[in-house]
């Protein structure tokens, strides 16, 4: 199986705030993990490691097999590694047509799986809002119109980080659906989510961070059934 992402002793600091420590994260092709931990225990901060938004203090990050620990996003983001953050990033000025187009490119090896026509078939609500720009769409049409725009990246691994926050029930609905449709095309994902049970039903693999720290590391199928570990991790 081939290694996309190899994170090993990743510590990072925010100015004097050490955050992370020590964190090992390995994500295999076409793998979906989850990232589980309550507010503040280093998510984000990791995913923007990761990303090479912020450079860690230790550790070594590898795509692929070839290091990446210095780079930057878009060096990242050109190693077909996508990621939606919280709070989405669409361009508000663009309609949702030139959104999609200005951030096609075709992926790593040349794939070209995600066409315009293909994301538009997935994403159908925003077929019927091509001429709307990017600032009159509702939250959960910019959450897919984000999602639509990484799929044009043609990425081997989608990041998504919060996608359903303060989104309505049918959106999140919705949202879930498209991403159990993008992990059946093959692309890995990587997820960030409140909803840990929606979280372990759409992974194969859970990592638990707490306070900085990897504390459990699991198959998604297994956590499900160990309440105790759930409540003690994410006080739920
Ligand atoms: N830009 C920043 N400067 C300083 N500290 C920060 C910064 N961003 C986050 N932190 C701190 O880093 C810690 C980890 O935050 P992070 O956002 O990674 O957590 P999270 O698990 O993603 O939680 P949430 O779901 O609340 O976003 C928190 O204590 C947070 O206050």
């Amino acid at each position: 199986m081939t290694v996309l992402i190899d994170a090993q002793g990743i510590n990072t600091h925010y100015g004097e705030s050490h955050i992370l420590f020590d964190v090992n994260l390995q994500i295999n092709a076409g793998e979906s993990i989850g990232l589980l931990g309550r507010n503040g225990m280093g998510k984000t901060t990791l995913i923007r490691t990761l990303m090479g938004h912020i450079r860690p203090t230790a550790g070594s990050i590898k795509i692929r097999g070839a290091d990446h620990t210095r780079s930057e996003p878009h060096q990242v983001a050109r190693q077909g590694i996508a990621y939606v953050p919280e709070g989405r990033g669409i361009f508000p000025n663009l309609d949702v047509r030139e959104n999609l187009l200005v951030a096609a490119r075709p992926g790593v090896n040349g794939r070209n799986d995600w066409t315009y026509e293909r994301v538009l078939e997935t994403f159908p609500r925003l077929t019927e809002r091509l001429q709307h720009g990017g600032q009159q769409l509702s939250g959960g049409e910019q959450q897919m119109l984000a999602i639509g725009r990484a799929l044009m990246t043609n990425p081997d691994i989608l990041i998504l980080d919060e996608a359903t926050e303060g989104l309505a029930p049918l959106i999140i609905a919705e949202i879930w659906r498209i991403i159990g449709t993008i992990r059946e095309t093959g692309v890995a994902t990587l997820i960030v989510d409140r909803n840990y049970r929606k979280v372990l039903a759409n992974t194969d693999r859970c990592v638990v961070l707490e306070k900085g720290v990897v504390v459990e590391e699991k198959e998604s199928a297994t956590l499900i059934n160990q309440p105790d570990l759930l409540t003690r991790y994410l006080g739920v």
